[in-house]
Parts: C-alpha cells; structure tokens; sequence
C-alpha cells in the first residue's frame, strides 16, 4: 500500500525544480511587452479631471500675462525711496483688475492700483495701503521701499509656450487651473482604457440576494471594479460566470470585444474546477504563471483574440494584491501612462515574521506611530483585512526575519492611486 504524502503545513512551499519567475522579472518582461492601445480625442479642459493627456500640455500664454499688482496700494519706482519720509503726489486715475490704466505715471508720482490691476506704466513697485497716510492728493510713506515689492513680474509663474505637462499626465484638480490659468482650453487625451472584470465561480452568487450554505456573495467584483475606476481607467462589468468552460470561453470573448484588458478572479490554479487558467493554456499564449508573490501565486496571464488577460487568484487578498502590483503598472501604460511602481515608504516594523528568501511578500498593513502594523492573519480570503489596512508592506525577494524596528517598506493604498 502506498502511503499518502506527508502533508505540509505551508502550502506556498516552493516546489523543487520549478523556476519560480521573481516580481521585477515579471514586471520587467510585462513592461517591454505592453504598450498604449487607447485611442485619443480632443476635451474641453474643464472635462479632463483625471484624463490622461496624449500630448504634452503647452501654455498658450505666459502666467501671469502682464505684470500686476499682488496688493491694493499705490504704484510707484521704488528705487527712488530711500530711507526717511516721503510724500509722493498722486495721479488722477486708477489700475483696477480688469479696468488698466491708459496712461504711463509720471516721474514722482504714484497711482491708486487695486489687487490684480496690471502694473500701470513708468512703475516697478507697489506700496501697500495699510503702510500710507492718504493725504489730499497725496501719499505719505516711510523709505526704503523694496523695489519690486508687491509687484508680479509678466510669466514670473508660467512663460508662452513652456511645457507644462508631458504626454501621459494624468489631470489633478490643481492641473484644470495651470491649464486655464495659462489660456489652454482643450487637449488631446486618451480614451480611458476600458477593463472588464469578470468573477467566476459556481459558488458565486450577488450581495443582497438569498444564499444557501455552499454560496458565497461575489465580493471581487465590486471591490476590482472600483478599484479600476480609482485608477483612472474605465470599468465594465461582465458579471459572474459558472464554472463552465464554453459560458467562460463566450465571456471572455464578449469581454474581448468591449473592453482593451480583462481581469478575470478565480479559477486561476490549476484544480478540476479551475478553467481561467485552462482556458488561457489552451490559446498558447498563457505566459508567466509561476511567480514568486505571495499572496497570488496562482495567477494565470494570458491573450484572448487579441486582449489581455489577467487571471486573477480568487482569495479576494490575492486578487487585490496582484491587480495593484501587477495589473496596474501594466493597465497605466496601456492607458498611455508612464511605466509606474511606487516606492513607498522605509519605515519601521512593528511586527515580527519568518519567510522564505526567494519570494517577495505582501501583507495588509498600516502606521501607527510611525511604525508599520500588519493585520494579524495572512489568510488570503480575510477580506476584513483589506479594510484594516491602509496600504500593503512590501518584504523583499532576500528578506528572511523582520524583527521589530527592521525598516520594511510600505505602501499606502494612496500610493498605488486608491
Ligand atoms: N492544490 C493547490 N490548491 C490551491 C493552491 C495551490 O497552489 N495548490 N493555491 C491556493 C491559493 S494561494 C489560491 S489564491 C487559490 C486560487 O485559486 P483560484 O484562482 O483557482 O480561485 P478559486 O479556487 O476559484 O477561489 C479561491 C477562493 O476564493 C473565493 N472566491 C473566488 N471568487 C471570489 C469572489 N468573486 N468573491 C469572493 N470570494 C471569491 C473562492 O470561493 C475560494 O474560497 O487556490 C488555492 N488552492
Ligand atoms: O496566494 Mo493565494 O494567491 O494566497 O490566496
């Protein structure tokens, strides 16, 4: 009688032989293989929050246009205030914002100017009001005056026909003011790229509706799909699919059609039940399945008529964790991004844990006192630990012992764009 094999209590033991691909090399191949597939259209700025420019953005006028007036007060040449008391008459008129003054300021005079007036002719500088005595058809003033003072040089913020933002910036709130703030009324963008999310599975089953003891509520679906639209890209909602290889093969299909790149959840490993993973093998182009990550060791990349997919583990931790360390890098430069990891943070552990050299873990985690916690489970379905954390931490390929006050690196969910 043959004895069953011992069974090992860590189940991500790697097994001897097999190459496991580590993350940068995966990252690395995933960069030179993948570029942007969106294509572009022209927006009113007003409508490009969060849209990624397909051009560089360049001013169409310098910031500010003219110089002005950062003050109200009157304007005058500084340098000929020196020290003492000066009484300095006024001219007839005025430079308000929007309402300049025609003429030039004689020599020795000063004009009324109010806050973001153009700074009149035959002046430099511009007292404040609260700092003169207003006298009859006067001013009256301690010397020096700084020359300059209050005063905003034309395109001292912004020049005519800088660059402001490279192609594949994606708009901030700040952004839509410089755009329009330097006359740029409408770019060329990318259309978002559109991700489709699938979520396989019999057990499966929607939030909300009556479920027997075998079911559980998809909880992938809604988390993936919110997640993409944080990211800036555009989200489809396939729905959830069986385990039945020929509805799966007719999703990916429709998914293919609709969307630039799929993100597929379960049914990555290689179990009776497990499809996705089947299904990519079958069209030959299933690549880079063995990578050295933790959670998400299963997850199965591959092409279907012409569109990526990504395959994601279905423990909702190791969905999560590889749609931000892998997927999204890869998502951005399709959608016209940069290539982008980020880099997070070195701060201390406030925890201790063993592992494997040879593969790069990623817990829940969060900071508290400037030192990084983690979420005491590292079981891979404890989505509450998602919610828990407020970022990942990252252990390297070598690290082994982390100790309490060992420097580990975190990333905040911030970070990744959530
Ligand atoms: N013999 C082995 N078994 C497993 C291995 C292994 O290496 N050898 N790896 C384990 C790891 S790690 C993971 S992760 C899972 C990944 O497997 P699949 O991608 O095939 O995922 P499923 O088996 O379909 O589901 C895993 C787990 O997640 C739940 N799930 C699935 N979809 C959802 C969803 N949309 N919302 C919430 N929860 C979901 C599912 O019910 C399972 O409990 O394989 C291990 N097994
Ligand atoms: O790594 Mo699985 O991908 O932990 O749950």
């Amino acid at each position: 009688m043959t004895r069953p094999p011992p069974l090992k209590n860590d189940c991500f033991a790697l097994p001897p032989g097999v190459h496991w691909t580590p993350v940068d090399e995966a990252l690395a191949l995933l960069q030179s293989r993948m570029s942007g597939v969106t294509e572009t259209e022209v927006l009113p700025v007003a409508d490009a929050l969060d849209r990624i420019l397909a051009e560089p953005a360049v001013a169409e006028r310098s910031h500010p246009p003219h110089a002005n007036c950062a003050v109200d007060g009157y304007a005058l040449t500084g340098a000929q205030y020196k020290e003492g008391v000066h009484r300095v008459p006024l001219c007839e008129g005025r430079s308000a914002a929007g309402q300049p003054f025609d003429g030039r300021v004689p020599d020795s005079h000063a004009l009324r100017v109010l806050t973001g007036a153009n700074l009149p002719a035959g002046t430099d500088t511009v007292i404040l009001q609260e700092d003169v005595q207003l006298e009859d058809g006067h001013i009256a003033f301690h010397g020096p005056l700084k020359i300059g003072a209050n005063a905003r040089k034309a395109g001292e913020d912004v020049q005519a026909g800088e660059t402001l933002f490279p192609a594949g910036h994606r708009l901030t709130p700040a952004d839509l003011g410089l755009l329009s703030a330097t006359g740029v009324g409408r770019v060329t963008f990318h259309k978002p790229l559109r991700v489709a999310v699938i979520s396989t599975g019999d057990e499966l089953t929607e939030a909300g509706a009556a479920a027997s003891d075998d079911q559980i509520y998809d909880a992938n679906r809604p988390m993936l799909l919110a997640a993409i639209k944080k990211l800036g890209h555009e989200p489809i909602d396939m729905g959830r699919m069986p385990d039945q290889r020929d509805v799966l093969k007719d999703g990916l299909t429709r998914a293919a059609q609709e969307a630039d790149v799929i993100l597929t959840s379960g049914g990555a490993s290689a179990g009776d039940e497990d499809h996705m993973s089947a299904l990519l093998n079958e069209t030959g182009t299933m690549a880079l399945w063995r990578i050295a990550i933790k959670p998400g060791r299963p997850l199965a990349l591959g092409v279907w008529e012409g569109t990526p997919v990504f395959g994601l583990p279905g423990n909702p931790v190791a969905a999560m964790v590889c749609t931000l360390i892998l997927a999204r890098p890869v998502m951005r430069l399709m959608a016209g991004q940069s290539w982008d990891i980020p880099q997070g943070l070195m701060l201390p552990a406030a925890f201790s844990k063993s592992k494997k050299a040879g593969r790069r873990e990623y817990l829940r985690a969060r900071v508290r006192q400037g030192q990084v916690e983690v979420f005491p489970s590292e079981g891979s379905g404890r989505i509450s630990g998602l919610s828990w954390a407020e970022g990942l931490v990252e252990l390297s390929d070598e690290a082994q012992d982390i100790t309490p006050g060992t420097p580990v690196r975190y990333i905040s969910y911030a970070d990744f764009g959530l």
